[in-house]
């Protein structure tokens, strides 16, 4: 798959089909999206494009007032955009000068003159350009004036509920993360580099890796007891993991992720992880003391074993 961060005269593209969107998430109904545009482009020797914004237009646009945070980091997204089979991801820098654009100008000055595109297809309730003023409508009349041909994709269901990026960034915040795995058709991910803690958890019989977000975009679930599989190179755990400001043994308010790797004793500070979180267990407590809190720990570690071989 190219990964294109800049058009410029050296970059050429084959008649190309384009989506445009951020797709935070590439959920289910992103996929579908995604593999017909893929399937269309293979029939038809075309080039499968997806045009996305980084970093993320709001961003950009509201840099005080607005923290974005998003369910994939930018490397994330490109991840599960390989896998689809797309031929070519245009990441295009979005700049306050280029919001200023018009919906008309972007088709003309970008999409033809730039990519020369042949076909679009966009999400039921898309909407781009200075303001988001551009509607499909007009998309369908610029695409009349400048020789390309427009599709408006319906919303994609799974059982009553119509998939989205926002439900699925509620249900993470919400703590629900199997609802969102379920709408995403993968596990939602945290991954970073494991850093220094207090160093008591080893004094308490539960060592756990604290992760360090390499990214502050990221969306993290809601302060809780998670059951998650952890990735380090290529081997796998099954682990506990706690979101939340540890009140037992701190005060400062800050927010720590950390895991326990059952059956694991390494070293692996510095080492880059990846955590799948897979289903809550509970919310984080105050204990009255260490002992408590450990023998809650214990059964923590049931639940997600619980959790574990009920899949299998
Ligand atoms: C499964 C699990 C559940 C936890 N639950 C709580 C909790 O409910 N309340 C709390 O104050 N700390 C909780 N912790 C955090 C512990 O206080 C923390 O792991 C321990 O103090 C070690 O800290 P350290 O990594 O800085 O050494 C939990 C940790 C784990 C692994
Ligand atoms: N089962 C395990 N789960 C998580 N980390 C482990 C495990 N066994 C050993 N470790 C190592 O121990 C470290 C955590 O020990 P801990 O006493 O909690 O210190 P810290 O406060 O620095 O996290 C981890 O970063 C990791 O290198």
């Amino acid at each position: 798959m190219r990964v294109v961060r800049q058009l410029n005269s050296e970059e050429k593209f084959n008649r190309p089909i384009l989506t445009l969107g951020t797709y935070d998430g590439v959920h289910l109904g992103h996929q579908e999206i995604i593999r017909s545009l893929v399937e269309k482009a293979r029939t038809e020797n075309k080039e499968s494009v997806l045009f996305t914004f980084d970093p993320h237009p709001r961003k950009v646009l509201y840099p005080e007032s607005y923290s974005v945070k998003l369910i994939d980091t930018v490397d994330e997204k490109l991840e599960k955009l390989k896998e689809l089979g797309l031929d070519t991801v245009i990441l295009f820098p979005f700049t306050k000068e280029f919001s200023r654009l018009s919906a008309m100008e972007f088709v003309r000055d970008v999409l033809v003159n730039q990519i020369g595109v042949s076909e679009m297809h966009i999400g039921h309730d898309h909407h781009f350009g200075k303001n988001r003023e551009g509607s499909f409508q007009e998309l369908q009349e610029l695409g009349e004036l400048y020789d390309f041909s427009v599709f408006q994709l319906p919303a994609i269901f799974l059982e009553e509920t119509a998939i989205s990026s926002t439900k699925i960034r509620n249900a993470i915040l919400d703590g629900n993360v199997e609802y969102a795995n379920q709408l995403l058709g993968s596990s939602f991910v945290l991954q970073g580099k494991v850093v220094k803690g207090q160093q008591i958890g080893r004094t308490i019989g539960f060592p756990t890796a604290n992760i360090d977000l390499d990214n502050t975009e990221k969306i993290v679930p809601k302060n809780g007891v998670y059951a998650a599989q952890v990735h380090i190179g290529s081997k796998s755990y099954h682990a506990v993991m706690n979101i939340g400001t540890r009140p037992t043994i701190a005060n400062n308010g800050s927010v720590t992720i950390e895991v326990y790797l059952f059956d694991f004793n390494e070293d692996i500070y510095d080492q880059f992880i990846k955590v799948e979180v897979k289903q809550r267990i509970r919310d984080e407590q105050r204990f009255e003391n260490i002992e408590d809190l450990k023998n809650q720990i214990q059964l923590d570690e049931i639940s997600a074993r619980n959790y574990f071989s009920s899949l299998i």
